[in-house]
């Protein structure tokens, strides 16, 4: 099936700032990205703080332009695209809910204007029509037609991120990126948020492109979960591979640490702190990390390999084998002291 959108090879390199200043370092926020997205599919994206969820994130709708390598959507290149035609291929196509719906709505705008926003700027149907749309998607998403005159301050933060779930929907995109689009929010309503994504999703045939820091929701989410450590996409895994069968040791040592796990086990300790985002090391990037790492970990970044199930690939010089189970790595990563 033709993808919505595919990276390829999509580097984003920033200016480095220190104090509000640009200094000449360079931040790598992704390095070398591959990923395609199917009509239809929810890919999960986990990984550390920092390790370039949010940039992928951007790149896929177009929000960040990469520093090289190409975005496709529907096989046309977005970057070469003129700016007006890539604005509608965009719009029309992809839709992003952030993670604070307080900052991410215009505080001074009623409801009924933020969701008419994207569909007058893409002057989409009649005036009737429109309006229409937004009775049509304040009720797709669960909010009273009364609240169409609120202003976002006057909402509760769930009511809010279901505004901005809204206008995200508004163009009737293929595809939606959900960047921790729970984390802001009171626990109480999480759940109720993210059966809302699933619902509509399943309504309306979406693409969901899900980053969060909570992996165990990630993996129940998603059919495709994608690791990421410094920039990098590490492993692409079916969601039901991920705790248990998952290649690269980083992705083993995330998800041994979730909670909620049928036969719990002690966490595979992750020690030291990420390397910095602007002195990468040489080679694998978790090498520093890993205790599997040797001497060819540092010269070279590994290709992709190929899993038994042609949909997993993971790049790692020293794979986890299928048979071993994540309680064997806890006794490998804690070697026990002789007595
Ligand atoms: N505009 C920018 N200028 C400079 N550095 C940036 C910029 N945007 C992101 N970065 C850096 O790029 C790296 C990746 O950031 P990104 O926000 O994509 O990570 P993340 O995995 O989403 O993090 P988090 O989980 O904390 O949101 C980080 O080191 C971040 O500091």
């Amino acid at each position: 099936m033709n993808a919505i959108v595919e990276l390829s090879d999509a580097h984003v390199v920033h200016k480095a700032r220190s104090g509000g200043l640009f200094t000449r370092d360079r931040v790598y926020a992704l390095t070398g990205a591959d990923l395609s997205v199917a009509p239809g599919e929810t890919v999960g994206v986990v990984g550390e703080s920092g390790c370039g969820k949010s940039t992928l994130a951007k790149v896929l709708v177009g929000v960040v332009r990469p520093t090289s390598g190409t975005v496709s959507f529907q096989g046309r290149d977005l970057w070469s695209m003129p700016a007006a035609e890539r604005r509608a291929a965009v719009g029309g196509s992809t839709g992003m809910i952030f993670q604070d719906p307080s900052t991410a709505l215009n505080r001074r705008l009623p409801v009924r204007q933020i969701l008419r926003d994207p569909l007058d700027v893409h002057d989409r149907g009649t005036k009737q029509q429109r309006e229409d749309r937004v009775r049509e998607l304040m009720s797709l998403v669960g909010l009273p037609r009364a609240l169409a005159d609120a202003l976002p301050g006057q909402l509760s933060g769930g009511q809010r991120q279901r505004v901005a779930i809204a206008r995200a929907l508004a163009l009737d995109p293929g595809l939606v990126v959900a960047d921790e689009p729970t984390s802001a929010l009171d626990v109480s309503v999480r759940a109720q948020i993210l059966n809302l994504l699933l619902d509509l999703k399943e309504r309306l045939g979406l693409a969901l492109v899900f980053v969060s820091h909570d992996i165990q929701t990630v993996r129940r989410m998603s059919d495709r979960v994608i690791t990421m450590y410094l920039g990098r996409i590490v492993e692409e895994s079916p969601a039901a591979e991920v705790t248990e069968r998952a290649r690269h040791p980083y992705t083993r040592a995330l998800f041994s640490a979730t909670p909620g796990l049928l036969h719990p086990i002690d966490p595979i300790p992750l020690t030291g702190p990420v390397p910095s985002a602007t002195r990468p090391p040489s080679g694998c990037p978790f090498r520093t990390r890993c205790w599997k790492a040797d001497e060819r970990c540092a010269a070279d970044m590994p290709d992709f390999s190929v899993a038994s199930s042609a949909d997993h690939r993971f790049r790692c010089h020293h794979p986890v084998q299928e048979d071993e189970s994540t309680r064997d790595l806890v006794r490998q990563s804690h070697p026990t002291e002789p007595s």
